[in-house]
């Protein structure tokens, strides 16, 4: 659901909206009439078999017959979870966490009512700023400088989420904050209830919100909410100044060396497909021997526990290895990080880059760029592990800290610069790092880096004034999902004959993610999650909502049902989403509600499970999503609610991508994506995010332009070179 919806959801004089809707139709698996019925409408039967054959010939159908199918029994298998339990009338965080003159008790599905029949955006926003945070009762009375900060953190369960903006999506990190802007800044507004706390947005720490157990909220956010990071923290911004300095990274070797255990299905890997397109691949490797990398670097994959290469590295290595540009697409958790850090570590060795801190300007071989700070800082902490003992040396520079901590942090030597796109931009403006050294280029999860939220970001630095040209450098992308529109932005970036590698069925989800799908209503959701959860019990899972409100909202509610939770999303200082992560990878938290801020790339052992409370609204984030879990051949679990209201969109999509994974398919949710069937559908959603199976080239050059090779990855023969594309 998008914030909008929720916004509505919460404040629109909509009545209906608030009937409690307990039947089992909305929250069980399956068993929703009016998604089977509507396709025995008799306007619907008329063309249904058409249809219907249009749909399997599609592939989208999970190998059932539709028409055999009892809807009922479907969804009894798929349904294993009590619906019992929960909370019932009395238990509405509607009571607790908005019982000024806003909102009331919820009714029985512990939903709240509106009392007020209107009011405008901006008094929303104060709204729900003032009441601020929710702290647990165990924490320490929120410091001094929270309460001057007006965020109104306060002790107590009167809890809710304290954002000031409206209609606003979570976004990543970065220069997408355009977003923000007007819901932020009109928030400078004096408190109504004349308390003197100035309502702030986003960009001057007015974040309210929830805090977690044990986190310390402090003042002064100063992200940038309607600039970049760059324009922010460069002085035109006159908000507070980011004064976070991360902890240090550790220094001892064990804990640079930590590491979780590969999974019973790690060997699964080689038998997964892996096509190469481009001209001249080199032959895959099959072993860390073959890759004749020296002697340090083999030594830190021995420490790291690697013993044995993933089908991803096994092929992205020696292509790197030889010079060429890479766009490579393996399933999330598959080890491509390390795909591309050592091929590039490997020819620093070679050319005896080392780092010098005798220089004004800082000139990085290396420049890896990622869309969030928690990524980008976990990609730093691999480099940082691999080049272990030589003399290259990694920094890591994100928006949310403090600016001169990261110059200090670049001034000190830099050769591999790992950086989100704001602070990178920031810090090129100031002409602290120069880029005429530049050999590699790294976009990771490339996709996201290549969108509109980026795009414009990366075609900045790659135009930029000494910035070496495509063809004088190394430019590599990674991900999971690689949606056919952003591959050919890529090619801006891409020497034109750069090899493709994809690992498995590209956009397809980790097969060692057990996925169920359960309809769930929107005034359901919360009952459910709580029976989850309770029935999980202490394994880390995290929860994922559409909107950051939200995230605090769910957090707070969870805490209240005495569940450790902590929340992350963008709207959270940076001090606190750390603290969060922490406190959720310790297992202090087993529970972590995030946004799509935490959907791509973090790797945090032991997440065991995955729950969609809300669907995003692409499928390339739902398959980021659930890839927090069942990582390195582990075994995982995702459940999502589908809510047929907002996300029948995502019905085909999730189809293809349950039936690409083996995984059960609901007969409801077939009935969906069959009644909502779009003819010509190639696995995307209806808002132009498709799938593509393979190198989109092939769309646009001849058969004989092109080599392409399909094989298992164990086998890892040379590329075929006369191999046709069809
Ligand atoms: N060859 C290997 N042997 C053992 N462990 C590995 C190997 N390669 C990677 N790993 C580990 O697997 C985990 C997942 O790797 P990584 O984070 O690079 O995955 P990813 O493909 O980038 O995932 P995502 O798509 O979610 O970003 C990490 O903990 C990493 O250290």
């Amino acid at each position: 659901m998008g914030d909008e919806d929720w916004d509505t959801e919460i404040l629109k004089p909509h009545i209906p909206s608030f009937v409690p809707v307990f039947d089992k139709d909305t929250f069980s698996s399956g068993a929703n009439g009016d998604a089977f019925n509507r396709a025995t409408d008799s306007s619907e039967i008329s063309d249904a078999p058409t249809r219907r054959d249009q749909f399997m010939r599609s592939g989208f159908a999970s190998g059932r017959s539709l028409g055999n199918r009892d809807a009922s029994d479907q969804s009894s298998k798929r349904e294993n979870l009590s619906t019992m339990g929960g909370f019932g009338p009395g238990k509405g965080f509607g009571n607790r966490g908005f019982s000024s003159n806003k909102f009331e008790e919820g009714d029985s599905s512990g939903f709240w009512r509106e009392s007020n029949d209107f009011e405008d955006n901006q008094t929303r926003s104060r709204g729900f700023a003032r009441r601020g945070g929710y702290q647990d009762g165990n924490d320490s009375e929120a410091s001094g400088s929270a309460r001057r900060g007006g965020r109104g953190s306060f002790r107590g369960c009167r809890g809710g989420f304290g954002l000031t903006h409206n209609s606003e999506s979570e976004r990543e990190d970065g220069p997408q904050r355009p977003g923000g802007f007007f819901s932020s800044r009109r928030t400078g507004l004096v408190d109504p209830a004349g308390n003197g706390d100035n309502f702030r947005g986003r960009s001057v720490g007015g974040r309210g919100g929830y805090k977690g157990f044990n986190e310390e909220v402090v003042a002064g956010s100063g992200r940038s909410t309607w600039k970049s990071e760059a324009e922010g923290e460069s002085g035109d911004f006159q908000g507070p100044k980011v004064t976070y300095i991360p902890p240090p990274p550790p220094e001892n070797e064990e804990a640079i060396f930590a590491h979780y255990q590969t999974g019973i299905n790690f060997d699964k890997y080689d038998t997964i497909l892996v096509e190469v397109s481009g001209h001249d691949a080199p032959p895959a490797i099959l072993t860390f021997e073959e890759a004749d990398l020296c002697q340090t670097l083999n030594n830190n994959i021995t420490k790291a526990g690697y013993t044995k290469l993933t089908p991803v590295q096994k092929y992205s290595i020696p292509i790197i290895l030889a010079g060429r540009d890479l766009m490579a697409c393996a399933q999330t958790g598959s080890g491509k990080t390390a795909a591309f850090l050592l091929p590039i570590l490997a020819h620093m060795m070679r050319d005896g880059v080392t780092a010098s801190r005798f220089k004004d300007q800082q000139e990085p071989e290396c420049i890896i760029v990622a869309p969030t700070r928690e990524l980008i800082n976990q990609i730093f902490l691999e480099a940082r592990k691999f080049s272990f003992g030589t003399c290259i040396r990694p920094v890591v520079i994100y928006g949310g800290t403090q600016l001169g901590h990261s110059i200090r942090q670049i001034m000190q030597g830099c050769n591999i610069l790992c950086a989100t796109p704001g602070r990178l931009m920031d810090i090129i403006g100031k002409e602290k790092i120069g880029l005429r050294q530049v050999r590699y280029l790294v976009l990771d999860e490339a996709d996201r880096m290549l969108d509109m939220g980026f795009g414009p970001e990366m075609k900045k630095l790659i135009s930029f004034p000494g910035m070496p040209p495509k063809d004088q450098r190394q430019t590599l992308m990674f991900s999971a999902t690689f949606p056919e529109e952003i591959q050919r932005l890529a090619g801006e970036f891409l020497k034109t004959d750069y090899l493709f590698v994809a690992v498995g069925q590209v956009g397809g989800a980790c097969s060692d993610v057990q996925q169920t799908v359960l309809q769930v209503g929107q005034y359901s959701k919360r009952e459910k999650l709580v029976e989850i959860l309770r029935n999980i019990g202490e394994e880390r899972t995290m929860v994922f909502v559409e909107t950051k409100k939200k995230a605090d909202f769910i957090a707070t509610f969870l805490c209240q049902e005495k569940i450790s939770t902590t929340s992350i999303h963008g709207d959270r200082e940076q001090r606190e989403r750390e603290q969060a992560l922490g406190d959720f990878r310790c297992g202090k938290c087993p529970v972590l509600v995030a946004t799509s801020v935490a959907a791509r790339g973090l790797d945090i052992e032991n997440v065991q499970h995955v729950i969609n409370f809300d669907l995003p609204s692409t499928i390339d984030e739902y398959v980021h999503r659930i890839g927090r879990t069942g990582r390195c051949g582990n075994i995982g679990k995702a459940i999502s609610f589908f809510d047929p209201e907002p996300d029948s969109h995502l019905a085909q999509p999730l189809v293809k991508v349950l039936s690409d994974a083996q995984q059960d398919v609901p007969a409801w949710l077939e009935e969906i994506a069959f009644s909502t069937y779009v003819p010509g559908f190639s696995g995307g959603t209806s808002r132009g995010n498709v799938f593509a199976s393979v190198d989109t080239r092939k769309s646009y050059q001849g058969k004989s332009s092109m080599n392409i090779v399909g094989f298992s990855s164990a086998q890892a023969p040379n590329p075929v070179d006369d191999e046709s594309w069809d």
